[in-house]
């Protein structure tokens, strides 16, 4: 499953831990994917910086960079159908700069707690300053080749992508915190990050996703369309490093989604009544 059933599922079912990873799995290819489909096209610098695209300030009274217009062009139309209201869409765009839903609102399950979780600024440093320039590098540091709204609609596809899969995080530590509540609460409430990290962390997870990332790299961006080549040659024509690749999920996705999973847990008993609290405490067992 890719997208998260949260119609015809219970809140046990969507929230299994096999259930959430197997959404984390799924990403995996989709954000490999869209990493080749970016890396077709040069580096395009212009596109990330401030003030690149003169026309788009006398046209449009827009001086951030042209992938952030472009950002906020697209999602000011998924707000409309409000994409943003579901609990795994997180905009790039300043909220305060999007349009509200055309469509009557969803109702959906309580799935995660009440936050104010939002890595997208994160995300966007590191996919401009370390992303785009790794995947585009065999094509030169300073390469333009003037593709600037293909480039922007793949960015715009990578960075979703990477998006809803940190985020989901928090699915993440929800599902691990109703598993074992007591165990979390004491380092809630000191608050205790180091503690909670070393609670949500699995070293064993990790290091079979970046066995398996390796592969689906490994697969995916060799040149399959030369009849008769054989291994070597198809290596010669990667689409994409499949270092590049595990570096981006090693020194990136992981460590973001676990911050992401702190983050959400440092303030997932604000509000919640003290009785239950203690009843978690006691039982170990999840009161909602
Ligand atoms: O699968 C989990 O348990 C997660 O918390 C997700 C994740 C990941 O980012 O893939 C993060 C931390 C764990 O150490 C293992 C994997």
């Amino acid at each position: 499953m890719h997208t998260l059933d949260i119609h015809s599922a219970t809140t046990d079912q969507i929230l299994s831990l096999d259930n959430i990873r197997s959404v984390l799995i799924r990403l995996e290819e989709t954000i490999v994917f869209q990493l080749i489909e970016r890396a077709q096209f040069a580096r395009n610098a212009k596109c990330y910086v401030p003030g690149g695209f003169p026309e788009l300030a006398e046209r449009e009274g827009w001086t951030s960079s042209w992938l952030a217009w472009f950002l906020k062009e697209t999602e000011s139309t998924h707000a409309k159908v409000r994409r943003f209201e579901a609990p795994d869409e997180y905009p790039f765009t300043n909220p305060e700069l999007l349009p509200t839903p055309i469509l009557a609102p969803v109702t959906y399950p309580q799935l995660l707690w009440k936050h104010a979780v939002n890595v997208n600024d994160q995300i966007m440093k590191f996919y401009v300053e370390s992303i785009v320039p790794g995947i585009t590098r065999t094509l030169g540091e300073n390469a333009d080749d003037g593709h600037y709204g293909s480039s922007a609609i793949r960015d715009m596809e990578v960075l979703s992508a990477l998006s809803r899969r940190i985020h989901f995080g928090m699915f993440v530590s929800e599902s691990k915190f109703r598993a074992a509540p007591a165990s979390f609460i004491p380092h809630i409430l000191t608050p205790n990050r180091d503690a909670l990290a070393a609670l949500i962390t699995k070293p064993a997870v990790e290091a079979a996703l970046l066995v398996r990332l390796a592969e689906k790299a490994k697969v995916y961006g060799q040149d399959m369309d030369r009849p008769g080549a054989n291994a070597e040659d198809r290596e010669k024509e990667r689409k994409i490093e499949v270092d590049t690749v595990v570096r981006i999920y090693k020194t990136f996705v992981i460590p973001l989604t676990k911050e992401v999973e702190v983050d959400y847990l440092l303030t997932r008993l604000e509000g919640v009544d003290q009785r239950q609290v203690e009843e978690m405490l006691r039982t170990d067992k999840f009161v909602g």
